[in-house]
């Protein structure tokens, strides 16, 4: 499964981005979301409830990718919770959270630090 982001412009507002290069009488073109009707080259799409309507089942997708990750991590991290305690070590390993919150953090600041933490939560209970 793969998350990499459709739009590689950056641009995060979930608008159609347009260029002079690709359109530069300024005409209706194809929005980013594809069946979202066209937009025009202000980059304001023709007809807003169509572009929301398609880019929440996009949203829809991810959502659903990244809780089928999140799922998968609870596994991996129970399995390794499992050897380190059959082994005579503890659940938790402090260390190695500090490194993942570190992680989350540096890239996505603040809310990044406490989704990790969130995150750590469901894949080893309340510390
Ligand atoms: C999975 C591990 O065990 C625990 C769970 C962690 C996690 O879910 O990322 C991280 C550190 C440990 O507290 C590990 O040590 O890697």
């Amino acid at each position: 499964m793969s998350l990499s982001a459709e739009n590689t412009t950056g641009n995060t507002t979930g608008n159609p981005v347009t260029s002079p290069a690709q359109d530069p009488v300024g005409k209706p073109v194809r929005s980013a979301a594809g069946d979202a009707g066209p937009a025009v080259e202000s980059g304001v799409p023709a007809d807003p409830q169509a572009l929301i309507a398609a880019r929440r089942v996009r949203i829809d997708e991810i959502d659903a990718a990244l809780i089928g990750l999140v799922r998968e991590r609870m596994t991996v991290s129970r399995e390794i919770q499992e050897a380190r305690i059959g082994s005579g070590g503890r659940r938790v390993h402090l260390a190695r959270e500090m490194d993942i919150l570190r992680t989350w953090g540096d890239a996505l600041g603040k809310p990044g630090t406490a989704l990790a933490m969130t995150l750590l939560e469901l894949c080893r209970g309340q510390a």
